[in-house]
């Protein structure tokens, strides 16, 4: 079974303005909201793609009740740890360009932080666990490093999709797949990748560190793969980008899903491609039909 983890949830609120002007009052030309958050995003693509999956995390308040509902009607298993407040509102503001604005979200109390270690304790080999998101303020910054570590004991393999030095750590209790995109892979190592051969060498370094399988996604530059055997670089179709919030958790589900269903780590890496792309080319996250049209123009070429 595949558990997502997401410890911070959200309600995505997306506003298209034109002509936005801060400090002015602005109307909206279209506004949407739906479920958000990492591994949130990666159990509903991975349900679009036919494979099923638990959400885990902490909820709260209206937004949260919002959440849960909407999974339960998309036909998604969820197993949520309640907390006291609002599960936050993230506004993904599209003008000229996107702006993100995420919210805090609620404090998670220690009573309820250890019913979700006593979660993944029941995790069985074989299952895989995604911890995907930031970390709310009030968990320690270590969080994800202890839960692989007690995921990986109960014999689950781990995929780890999250920013900041902090992936350093988490490396060490060997993920199965991690998808830094290319900034936060240079944020990591201090300093600025732009293209996939001053990427490579990153990648390879956080194979030395612990992890299995290295994806660095690069928005329309496409992705790479670095495993301990060789390094893949997929192209990306062309389109016309419509929303890309989720296009990175697409990838993770997309590549997941192939991965589970028939092993094959090259074509698993092309259907994650195929899935972020045909996500930002999307108002929302994709479906099976985008992902599907999009798999035979992604290029994959082996460069290493
Ligand atoms: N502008 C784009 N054109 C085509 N594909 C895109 C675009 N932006 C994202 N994608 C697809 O989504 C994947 C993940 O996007 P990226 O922005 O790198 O991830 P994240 O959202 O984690 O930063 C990319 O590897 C690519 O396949
Ligand atoms: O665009 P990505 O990286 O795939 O993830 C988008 C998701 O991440 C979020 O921006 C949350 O990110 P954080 O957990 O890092 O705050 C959600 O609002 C959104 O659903």
């Amino acid at each position: 079974m595949i558990y997502t983890c997401t410890l911070n949830p959200s309600v995505d609120y997306i506003l298209h303005v034109n002509d936005f002007q801060l400090g002015d009052l602005n109307r909206v030309s279209f506004e949407a909201h739906y479920p958000g958050g990492k591994g949130i995003n990666v159990s509903r693509v991975l349900k679009r793609v036919g494979v099923e999956s638990q959400v885990l995390g902490f909820i709260g308040g209206f937004t949260g009740s919002y959440i849960e509902g909407f999974l339960r009607e998309e036909g998604i298993s969820t197993n949520f740890i309640r907390v006291n407040g609002d599960t936050r509102i993230n506004i993904k503001l599209k003008t000229k360009s996107e702006t993100e604005i995420n919210g805090q979200g609620p404090e998670i109390k220690d009573s309820q932080f250890r019913q979700l270690f006593k979660q993944v304790e029941s995790l069985q080999d074989g299952d895989i666990l995604v911890l995907a998101g930031s970390i709310p303020g009030s968990l320690p910054g270590n969080l994800y490093q202890s839960l692989s570590k007690l995921a990986k004991k109960q014999g689950a393999k781990v995929v780890v999709d999250m920013s900041g030095k902090a992936l350093l750590d988490v490396v060490k209790q060997e993920p199965f797949f991690i998808k830094p995109n290319h900034h936060e892979l240079g944020e990591m190592f201090d300093v600025i990748i732009e293209t996939p051969e001053e990427a490579i060498p990153y990648g390879q370094k956080l194979l030395e560190f612990g992890a299995k399988h290295v994806v660095i996604s690069m928005a329309e530059k496409g992705a790479l793969l670095v495993t301990k055997d060789a390094v893949y670089q997929a192209s990306v179709s062309k389109g016309t980008v419509k929303n890309s919030v989720g296009a990175g958790d697409s990838l993770v589900a997309g590549f997941l899903g192939a991965y589970v269903q028939d092993g094959d780590i090259v074509q698993a890496f092309r259907t994650g491609v195929a899935s972020g792309s045909a996500t930002a080319f999307s108002l929302e996250l994709c479906t099976w039909e985008d992902v599907q049209s999009l798999v035979p123009k992604v290029e994959i070429k082996r460069i290493g």
